[in-house]
């Protein structure tokens, strides 16, 4: 399928760019994008694990619970988990799940029993390895697939809301958190952003998945936007290791999903077509 859009970007290996001319635009393209993976996930493993983040994104999955989608997804093989999560209580503000209950669980029928939240009711550091053991058992019993190079959870799909730091998750620039690489979920204790105690993916679960999107919108996001995406590293604005950067996956396609503000410090090619790839 090929569309016209404004402007296209040069792609990295096994990712693409979409920028969308309105929120409406990049909702519906959205919706289609999760389902059509769902349902490839559903027929070739019988389950459909995908991992939810925070921030503006969940705005964008309003599509998602209206029709065809409420009826026609095979919502009872959906399993939800969390990229991240903030130490707070599940009916606090800055929680990552309420901000998903409410402006997402609660209109699909997906089942109770298959919603894998954090615990709040306990130490970042016991909720982080709660985590982990909850996901090693689902790795177990192959509800989550495996990675073929590596023994890390193989989510079928991990959206992700960039941040304008350029942080993914709770995963921030230039942070130890970064350098994981036998932990599947850590905790922080000093992110910069409020609140300080936070539990996270780290980048070797992150970079296993096999479907990423990274959401960015608004001006705010431009600069990091262009410093994830970019080819250039000589950029003397880069930090060290910008997480958003850091998202390379071993065997999976990225796609960024992005508005014409984020896109905007991007190099626009205006002749090039929209390519819409399949997934
Ligand atoms: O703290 C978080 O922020 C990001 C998104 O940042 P925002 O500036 O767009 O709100 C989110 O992806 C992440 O899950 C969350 O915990």
């Amino acid at each position: 399928m090929e569309r016209e859009a404004s402007a296209t970007y040069e792609p990295k290996r096994n990712s693409e760019i979409r920028v969308f001319e309105s929120p409406d635009e990049m909702s519906t393209d959205l919706a289609e994008y999760i389902s059509q993976i769902s349902e490839i996930s559903v027929k070739e493993r019988g389950y459909f694990a995908i991992a939810l983040s925070g921030g503006p994104l969940v705005s964008f999955l309003g599509k998602l619970c209206e029709a065809p989608y409420n009826k026609t997804l095979d919502w009872s093989k959906w399993y939800i988990f969390w990229s991240d999560e903030r130490a707070v209580a599940k009916n606090h503000v800055e929680s990552n799940y309420k901000l998903t209950k409410e402006g997402f669980l609660s209109k699909v029928p997906v089942l109770n029993g298959h919603v894998y939240s954090i615990n709040d009711n306990a130490t970042v550091e016991d909720a982080a390895t709660d985590y982990e053991f909850v996901i090693r058992q689902l790795v177990k019993a192959r509800t989550i697939g495996v990675s073929e190079s590596n023994d890390c959870p193989k989510f079928d799909l991990i959206l992700l809301d960039m941040g304008s730091d350029g942080h993914v998750a709770s995963l921030f620039p230039n942070h130890p958190a970064l350098e994981l690489k036998d932990d599947w979920v850590t905790y922080i204790t000093d992110s910069p952003e409020l609140p300080p105690e936070r539990i996270t993916f780290t980048l070797p679960v992150i970079n296993s998945a096999s479907n990423i999107a990274i959401l960015a919108t608004g001006n705010d996001k431009a600069k990091a936007v262009q410093l994830a995406i970019s080819d250039s590293t000589e950029d003397p604005d880069t930090p060290l290791s910008l997480p958003a950067r850091m998202v390379q996956l071993t065997d999976g396609k990225l796609i960024w999903f992005l508005d014409k503000s984020a896109a905007s410090s991007l190099e626009i090619k205006d002749d090039a077509p929209f390519e819409h790839h399949e997934y």
